[in-house]
């Protein structure tokens, strides 16, 4: 048998040993098994603090024969035994019979996994088959006590590495309280004391009728809990959601309060107090967490105590305020105090006052006021859009890893399973240990996974790898929520959304066309340049697609720098201010320069004639993309307002207040994706135009969120403008296929920048397909000749997001990214298709080549 991977350990046996106390040299000698020893039941259930001790403690795992060739020698660990293992060339050396299909384990304060095939511990391989359960033996000068048998199911699933393996702490209360204690509980709630006495009778009644009609009671602790939590025996009461809230609260919201009462206080798993709700996008995780902090502050099961005192809040700068006015909205003024950090209000006037009970503060407020939170004991910590955290090395990352408090709460719209080494750092923060240390989440989930998802990966190692993956998303799965949009669709209007093709201007075909000739890119395409040479043509393409006056601003701009005559991008501009017109000056911009701009302004044009009551978000992912948009605006006398990452934290939250007030005279809201395209409420809008497209489709799926949320009045209108035949008709394409979604789609933050490219798809990228009504119709194998394809019914299809935890999480989810096979059944049509019923599209269409079009909660009257 062979050692190589996870498959062939299948065939071998695994012990998970119990180091329990070195032997002297001269035990060594004779006969290494000694009579099978009588073990106490103390010893096999430990005592709960034992348990919590153990769950605690970074245990060490040793999975013999995961390692290619590489046993691990844990010599510097001193909890760890220290196996002269064998090498796989002696491992040949064995003889192994093909029965073996039982796994042993051996169990103690460090526990490790021994495949006895390739023993090297003195023993002769007749003498290991018969070991059984209790029996201890010596290896390597430690007497090893042997735990019991670890069936092939738990070694496939990677069960039996949790925690170190023997007793999983991923276990409900209940079974915990089964398998760690047999009766500790007599004498629970036995009132020890007068004072406890008191307590019980003073608090004893919950604060809210459980019984009334729809009241929301929360699960009572079990023994296990009580045991652990309720040192002073106080009665146990039952905690109960304010009604007040409760007759807001939608069913989902209402389970989702449920699922992070049970988490942060312990009630899921054993001893740990963190969750991830990641909802999607609109759902109200805001609410969810307030009335749980509400709940908190107020009421506890044990006497009715409050389990928590104070709460901070972590969150982007442009929702700090956001949060505010849902507190405020959800609880009004009295019930509880809020503290916001900004310019003018410091942490210091929080820390001296006893009167407020939440803290609200930005990430980068967070990093300059770290020494003074930490001096604060908070009981509950909530990270807003909590997926940035998923570098355990970035600073804020660390810094609120840093804080003592346990009770963790990730909130993100984002889906974050994608990722696996993301996972774990979103996962160890909120319940840090939780996946044991990252080398053994990597040799336990990572690699069987990964290797199972390679195209070459054999039956066994595909089997494996879907079972840790089952088994992580199991383990986790106690403590993520996820949401998708569909919960709230019925009380969201319609939805309609368009992906609109828009023909380039002839400056843009002209100027792009001596791009794809400069030198630059040819070197790009021969692999002669440095590797982020591409980004550097990818980036003047983009640009010029937004508008040709960009593309002139940066040219004028690099040659003003004195570095310009050696600059890489001298190679890419060389003879590129020739075909702009003589006279060009970047100011007077027209709009017919840039193909979705003509388009752009058309749409602006008849949304005010036709729905003069509503209004519009623009979004862009460049400030200088903004400014052209501003312009517009200005010349067309639409009132704006506008959202980028200069606005001031402290005015961000008004103008969103502004624009959505209707009152307000703004026709248009400019929003910058990167400052804003998170979390903001923008249901004032009822238009929302991506101006450009990003390579991260979640970006894009954050920013089309925003006024697609509760409280929307209006059907809601997406427009996508992509130019036609160019890079952004591949930066979708890229978006929707496969590769565009393995990795990037968990990660705002990521840009061109991480993503590699090889020279096939630089090629690709580099194509201006002109003749084309639309590159990425083509590419869809659709039997339409592009006529009003009215595409059959989406919910035909499976949604199937690439998720590394694989096929078991692929549940629907509305706001994944879109497919290819899902676009094809999109209406399609060619801009200049005879009946268009949509009179926005109508309008538009003289500048349009081809449109894709999707309709969500359809009613008669859009
Ligand atoms: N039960 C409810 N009834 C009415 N409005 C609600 C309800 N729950 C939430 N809302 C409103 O829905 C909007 C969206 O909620 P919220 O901002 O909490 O969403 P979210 O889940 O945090 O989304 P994102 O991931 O985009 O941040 C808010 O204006 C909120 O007040
Ligand atoms: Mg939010």
């Amino acid at each position: 048998m062979e050692l190589e991977g996870g498959k062939q350990k299948q065939q071998g046996r695994l012990i998970l040993l119990n180091m329990r106390r070195s032997a002297a040299p001269s035990q060594l000698q004779g006969n290494p098994f000694k009579k099978p020893k009588f073990i106490s039941p103390a010893r096999s259930h430990p005592s709960p603090n034992e348990e919590v001790a153990k769950l605690n403690s970074d245990i060490k795992l040793f999975e013999v024969a995961a390692n290619k060739n590489n046993f691990l020698q844990p010599q510097n660990d001193p909890r760890t035994c220290n196996f002269n293992l064998p090498t796989k060339e002696c491992a040949k050396g064995i003889n192994h019979g093909d029965n073996y299909r039982e796994k042993y384990y051996l169990e103690a304060s460090t526990k490790t996994t021994l495949d006895l095939h390739h023993t090297g511990t003195g023993y002769k391989l007749k003498e290991l088959e018969k070991i059984e359960e209790g029996q201890t033996m010596m290896i390597g000068g430690k007497e090893i006590e042997v735990m019991g048998i670890i069936s092939p199911d738990d070694f496939n699933s990677g069960r039996c590495f949790q925690f170190g393996g023997g007793c999983s702490a991923i276990l409900s209360s209940s079974q915990a309280a089964k398998k760690c204690f047999s009766n500790p509980f007599k004498s629970v709630c036995k009132l020890s004391s007068k004072e406890n006495k008191q307590n019980s009778f003073q608090s004893c009644k919950p604060r809210h009728d459980p019984y009334a009609p729809n009241s929301l009671v929360m699960l009572r602790p079990d023994k296990n809990h009580q045991w652990l939590f309720n040192k002073n025996c106080f009665p146990v009461v039952d905690v109960v959601i304010d009604p007040h809230l409760v007759y807001y609260l939608r069913p989902h919201q209402k389970e989702g309060i449920t699922f992070l009462y049970e988490c942060v206080m312990g009630m899921r798993v054993n001893g740990r107090c963190g969750a991830i709700l990641a909802d999607e996008m609109g759902l109200g995780k805001t609410l969810q967490c307030i009335s749980l902090i509400w709940t908190l502050q107020c009421q506890g099961p044990y006497g009715g105590k409050p389990i928590v005192k104070k709460t901070l809040i972590v969150t982007p700068g442009s929702l700090v305020n956001n949060w505010k006015k849902e507190f405020q909205k959800w609880l009004g003024i009295e019930r509880i105090k809020i503290f916001t950090v900004d310019q003018d209000h410091k942490v210091e006037e929080f820390t001296k006052s006893p009167f407020y009970s939440v803290l609200i503060i930005s990430y980068e407020m967070l990093l300059r006021s770290l020494d003074q939170i930490k001096n604060v004991k908070f009981d509950l910590l909530i990270c807003d859009e909590g997926h940035r955290l998923k570098n355990s090395t970035i600073k804020t990352t660390t810094a609120l890893i840093s804080l003592s408090c346990e009770k963790r709460i990730i909130l993100t719209g984002t889906p974050v399973q994608n990722d696996l080494q993301e996972f774990f750092t979103l996962i160890d923060f909120v319940n840090p240990g939780i996946l044991g240390s990252l080398s053994a989440y990597r040799k336990i989930y990572e690699e069987p996974i990964i290797i199972s998802r390679q195209p070459s990966a054999s039956e066994e190692e595909r089997e494996l790898g879907e079972q840790r993956a089952a088994e992580l998303t199991c383990l986790t799965g106690l403590f993520i929520l996820r949401r998708t949009q569909e919960v709230i669709n019925q009380y969201l209007p319609p939805k309609i959304e368009n992906v609109v093709f828009c023909r380039p201007g002839a400056l843009q075909i002209a100027l792009y066309r001596k791009l794809l000739n400069s030198q630059a890119v040819r070197f790009c395409l021969q692999g002669l340049l440095e590797n982020t040479s591409h980004l550097i043509c990818i980036g003047a393409l983009k640009k010029l697609c937004n508008h040709p006056c960009l593309l002139f601003g940066s040219i004028k701009e690099k040659e003003s720098n004195s570095t310009w005559d050696e600059s890489e991008e001298r190679n890419l501009y060389e003879g590129l201010m020739n075909v702009f017109p003589a006279d060009y000056n970047p100011i007077m911009f027209t709009e017919e320069e840039s193909g979705k701009l003509q388009v752009l302004s058309k749409l602006l044009a008849v949304i005010r004639e036709l729905r003069p009551a509503e209004k519009v978000v623009l979004v862009s992912n460049y400030t200088r993309t903004l400014d052209i948009l501003q312009e517009v605006c200005k010349r067309h006398g639409y009132a704006y307002t506008r959202l980028d990452g200069q606005t001031p934290i402290s005015q961000r939250q008004q103008i969103v207040d502004g624009f959505n007030s209707k009152y307000s005279s703004d026709f248009i809201f400019l929003l910058s994706s990167k400052a804003g395209g998170v979390g903001l409420n923008l249901i004032g809008g009822s238009h929302l135009i991506l101006y450009d497209i990003d390579w991260n489709p979640a970006t894009d799926i954050q920013a089309m969120s925003r006024v697609w949320r509760d409280g929307q009045k209006h059907p809601v209108h997406i427009y996508r403008l992509l130019t036609t035949g160019t890079i952004e008709e591949k930066i979708y394409q890229r978006q929707i296929s496969k590769q565009g979604l393995s990795g990037a789609v968990v990660d705002l933050s990521k840009t061109s920048d991480h993503i590699q490219f090889s020279v096939e798809e630089l090629k690709n990228l580099f194509t201006l397909h002109e003749s084309s009504h639309c590159v990425t119709h083509d590419l869809l194998d659709c039997e339409c000749t592009g006529e009003n394809h009215t595409g059959d019914s989406l919910e035909k299809l499976p949604v199937s997001r690439n998720c590394q935890l694989g096929p078991h999480q692929q549940k629907s989810d509305s706001l994944k990214p879109l497919s290819m096979s899902q676009l094809k059944q999109w209406r399609h049509f060619p801009g200049d298709h005879l009946n268009l019923t949509d009179p926005f599209l109508e309008r538009i269409r003289e500048n349009v080549s081809f449109f894709f079009q999707n309709i969500t909660n359809q009613t008669t009257a859009i």
